[in-house]
């Protein structure tokens, strides 16, 4: 079998947690692009992310910032990206999974989900059945999202928090640790607690 080699882009907590994953499922991880040049698990510092566009090695954005992940897909690198999945998850073969994905230890993701681009799926999320999830959007750690659910792009999902059958999340939402959530979501907010109710709205992008 080819042994695939992945460079990431960012150097923080995600992308230790990335490079982990990626070396698990037997891929070698060349180094990192990181502006602050940190200590990434002793990988070798390539770069800022600016030098990143000159690498034809394939790419995942390894930033746990939904926002920062966005605008470096859009304007800053083009790559052939890389999907991270750790050998514990479970999967679906009816699932689908975009480009540059990262579905990290213990993750689950069920039959007829749609997953976007550059999706964080976080330690021991779990995604049910026919689900849609928007790019860029991070499921927390021991999130549940229940069946038919749609998570519009950008939005976080807080760790262990729980959302009902087929809501519907909007775009940029973001919904605190533990929140259950119980009905649709609009645009923006910013939402926590049993049941989740509306703390303010983040501004538009
Ligand atoms: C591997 C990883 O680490 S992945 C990381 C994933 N990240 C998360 O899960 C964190 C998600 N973020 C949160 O839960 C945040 O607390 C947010 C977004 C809900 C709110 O953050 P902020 O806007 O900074 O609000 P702030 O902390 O000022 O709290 C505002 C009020 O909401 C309450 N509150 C904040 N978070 C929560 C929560 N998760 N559940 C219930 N109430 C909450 C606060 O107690 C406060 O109440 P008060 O006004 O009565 O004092």
């Amino acid at each position: 079998m080819a042994i695939t080699e992945v460079i990431l882009v960012g150097g923080g907590g995600h992308a230790k947690v990335v490079a982990d994953c990626l070396q698990s499922q037997g891929t070698i991880v060349k180094g990192f692009f990181d502006p602050h040049q940190g200590n990434l698990l002793g990988l070798t510092c390539l770069g800022n992310y600016q030098s990143a566009l000159h690498t034809d090695v394939p790419v995942i954005i390894a930033i746990g910032d939904n926002a920062v992940r966005e605008r470096i897909a859009r304007h800053e690198v083009k790559h052939r990206y890389f999907i991270a999945q750790h050998p514990s998850v479970i999967c679906s073969q009816y699932a689908t999974i975009g480009e540059g994905s990262m579905l990290l230890h213990g993750a689950i993701v069920q039959a007829g989900a749609v997953i976007g681009k550059h999706v964080i799926l976080n330690t021991g999320s779990q995604v049910d059945h026919d689900c849609v999830i928007g790019d860029y959007v991070h499921i927390a750690p021991s999130a549940v999202l229940c069946g038919g659910v749609e998570i519009g792009e950008g939005a976080l999902i807080g760790a262990n928090a729980v959302v009902r059958p087929k809501i519907k999340i909007g775009k940029g939402v973001v919904a605190g640790a533990g929140a259950v959530v119980v009905r649709d979501v609009p645009d923006y907010a910013i939402i926590a607690g049993n049941p989740a109710r509306v703390l303010k709205f983040n501004e538009p992008k």
